[in-house]
């Protein structure tokens, strides 16, 4: 498979290389049966809002997404913290192949979803949890079915209080979890997978099997598919600066990369 450093090498367009969405943009463009697109939702194509569900699909996103992905011979793939069902909701008609819950969920390219059951351990835990709402004023409980998630963006005062209740709630939730650090969020999961695995389950389909994989993300739970595209040798954008990250290439915001998104669909057209 061609390495990140030679695709980016033989674009014609990289000489006069811009920015990393000029990058991002003449690859797909110039040969998208040659990529795999894998994109995160929130903070990367959304713009992060005060609560769960106070983001906002801008119209035409979906279209120009189900676009792209036409022209990618379907190789495009949602890899989202959300609830598998939640991210279908928010892209729908379309139903893109989407790994939920950090790729602890996955619907497959034939369409088989892939879940782990829940343990009677982590259920009695995600009943007591909703009492942090009464108890810190601004906090939110996201129940995600197999996931919950506990914010503070809305009582950044509680980040510590919230941290320490949600490492208390592992002690009481046992084996088959873990802890999923985000941006003012803190989440108990389960540990079956990460981004990055599902990003590799995907590859190993016929749709995705033997693309450059480009990965675009935001937040820590990202890294995992940018490790994993790194070594692969494909291209990982963050969405933000690039400190700390193991992405090599930064977009600015969600805006930059739906703009990119809405070109790639028009020349398609
Ligand atoms: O992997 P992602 O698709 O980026 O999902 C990560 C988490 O996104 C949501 O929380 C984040 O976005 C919210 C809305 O903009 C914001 O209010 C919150 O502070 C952010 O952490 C979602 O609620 C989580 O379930 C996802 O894990
Ligand atoms: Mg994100």
């Amino acid at each position: 498979m061609e390495n990140q450093q030679s695709a980016i090498k033989r674009s014609p367009f990289v000489s006069g290389q811009k920015d990393a969405a000029g990058l991002l943009l003449e690859l797909v463009d110039r040969e998208p049966e040659r990529y795999a697109l894998f994109l995160d939702i929130d903070g990367t194509l959304l713009d992060l809002a005060e609560s769960p569900d106070g983001i906002r699909v801008p119209s035409g996103l979906a279209d120009d997404l189900a676009t792209v992905s036409a022209r990618m011979g379907g190789a495009l793939a949602l890899v989202t913290g959300r609830a598998l069902t939640y991210a279908d909701r928010l892209f729908a008609p379309h139903r893109f192949p989407i790994a939920g819950l950090h790729g602890t969920e996955r619907r497959d390219a034939s369409g088989a979803i892939i879940r782990s059951e829940s343990s009677a351990a982590f259920l009695a835990v995600k009943e007591d949890l909703p009492r942090l709402q009464q108890a810190w004023p601004g906090v939110l409980v996201e129940d995600k079915g197999a996931a919950i998630a506990v914010h503070y963006r809305q009582a950044p005062d509680c980040a510590d209080v919230v941290q320490q209740a949600m490492a208390d709630a592992m002690a009481a939730v046992g084996p088959g979890y873990e802890l999923q650090t985000g941006k003012m969020v803190v989440e108990i999961r389960p540990d079956s997978a990460d981004k990055g695995r599902a990003l590799q389950a995907y590859l190993s389909e016929p749709t995705f099997r033997d693309r450059v994989a480009i990965a675009i993300g935001d937040d820590v739970t990202d890294e995992a598919m940018f490790e994993c595209v790194n070594r692969l040798g494909g291209l990982s954008f963050r969405v933000g600066d690039l400190d700390g990250s193991l992405a090599r290439q930064s977009l600015n915001n969600p805006q930059v990369l739906r703009d990119t998104l809405s070109t790639l669909a028009r020349r398609g057209q």
